[in-house]
């Protein structure tokens, strides 16, 4: 059965539809729900192209549109603004309009690329989001931000640009690598830590399942994911109050990804690093109890997710990187952290040394 969900923005609402085994209809599911013209390019990476592009160029043709390709190298290397002009320069030699549109099919990465590509031509052209990672059918593809690195930092140059429909096959997650799929669990878990007990404990009592990647777990994961983030996203879009909550993780985190180069930790066990200490804080200033952190720590684990800051970050270069978040305010950093499991709040009441002593101590 196929699970609906709406995201709620006025003109641009838009559908996010999850099932197993719909890419083959992604031609027609756009060609019923949307009125876009003839052209479409789709951006993809080298690993998940060779895999899912000819089914879905298929389908798409199979509607009478012209489809061409873009293929990006794979990784967070490609999220950046050499990439971009290529896809501009494509886009113009093409000739596209518009009302042409760009589909995103792959990760995070060609998601956010993808997404600023289309976002910037033209002053915006239509969007389709087709997520073939976890962390994208459970998160990247809902929501709207769209971004490039900058090597400085994560996601700095960006906006907000609403895709035109999201279609999430879970079928196409069989493909994906442990390391990335586990990498999508712990936006999952964020999920869960950060806005649901409930969705927490099933994660705790179905480890075996999910790493089985069992069409119906999944399919509810990612249904519960995509319902959290969209009700907020339908409240606040820009990002001036409740959205930052998402960002359970992120301010830790996205300094953990830029301190080491974007190619020591995928972005999920950058943030699985992050929710860690960020809940450490958190205890400190009152919040969530030393009983569940433990509880997190051992999920995080038990997915191979890493828990500790490698040796490398001081902790004067992780408060330095964490000031270029873009959740700092008057030089104030404003972090998002669990009150208790399933509940965050944001807060810049909190003081460096929190953080010195956290890490001089080494959580085991
Ligand atoms: N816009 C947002 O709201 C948002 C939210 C969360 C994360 N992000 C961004 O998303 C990015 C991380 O996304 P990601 O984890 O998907 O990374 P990714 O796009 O690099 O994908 C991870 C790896 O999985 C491969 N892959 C993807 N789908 C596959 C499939 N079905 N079968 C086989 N291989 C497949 C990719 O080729 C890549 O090697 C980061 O840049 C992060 O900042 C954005
Ligand atoms: O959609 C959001 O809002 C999020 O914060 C989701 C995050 O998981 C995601 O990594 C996002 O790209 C981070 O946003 P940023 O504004 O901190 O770059
Ligand atoms: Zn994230």
């Amino acid at each position: 059965m196929t699970n609906t969900l709406k995201v709620n923005l006025d003109k641009d609402s838009y559908d996010i539809i999850i099932d197993n085994q719909i890419l083959n209809n992604a031609g027609q599911i756009i060609a019923s729900n949307l009125n876009i013209g003839k052209k479409i390019l789709i951006i993809s990476d080298q690993n998940v192209y060779p895999l899912y592009g000819n089914s879905l160029k298929k389908s798409l043709e199979k509607e009478d549109y012209q489809v061409q390709s873009h293929i990006i190298e794979p990784g967070e290397k490609s999220k950046n603004n050499a990439e971009l002009n290529k896809i501009y320069d494509l886009l113009l030699k093409s000739r596209f309009d518009r009302n042409s549109s760009i589909i995103a099919l792959g990760g995070g990465v060609v998601g956010d690329l993808a997404g600023m590509a289309a976002a910037t031509f033209m002053r915006g052209i239509n969007f389709i989001q087709i997520p073939t990672s976890l962390l994208a059918q459970v998160d990247s593809s809902v929501g709207g931000k769209v971004a490039i690195n900058h090597p400085e930092a994560k996601n700095i140059i960006g906006a907000f640009y609403q895709p035109e429909i999201v279609i999430i096959d879970i079928n196409l997650l069989k493909t994906l690598k442990a390391r990335d799929y586990n990498t999508g669990l712990a936006e999952v878990i964020k999920y869960g830590l950060g806005f649901n007990k409930d969705l927490f404990d099933y994660i705790e009592n179905n480890i075996g399942e999910i790493k089985e990647i069992k069409p119906e777990v999944l399919i509810k994961l990612v249904y519960i994911c995509c319902q959290i983030k969209s009700n907020i996203v339908n409240q606040d879009e820009k990002e001036k109050g409740v959205r930052a909550r998402l960002n359970l993780g992120h301010t830790v985190g996205h300094a953990v990804e830029a301190l080491t180069g974007y190619n020591e930790y995928t972005h999920g066990e950058a943030i699985a690093i992050g929710m860690v200490y960020e809940s450490y804080l958190a205890k400190k200033l009152g919040y969530i109890k030393l009983a569940e952190i433990n509880r997190l720590k051992k999920l995080l684990t038990s997915f191979n997710l890493p828990v500790n800051l490698p040796a490398s970050i001081s902790f004067k270069s992780l408060i330095t990187k964490m000031q270029t978040d873009k959740k700092v305010k008057n030089n104030k950093i404003f972090l998002a952290i669990p009150n208790s499991l399933g509940d965050t709040i944001i807060t810049s009441d909190w003081h460096k040394k929190y953080l010195k002593e956290i890490i001089k101590k080494a959580p085991e």
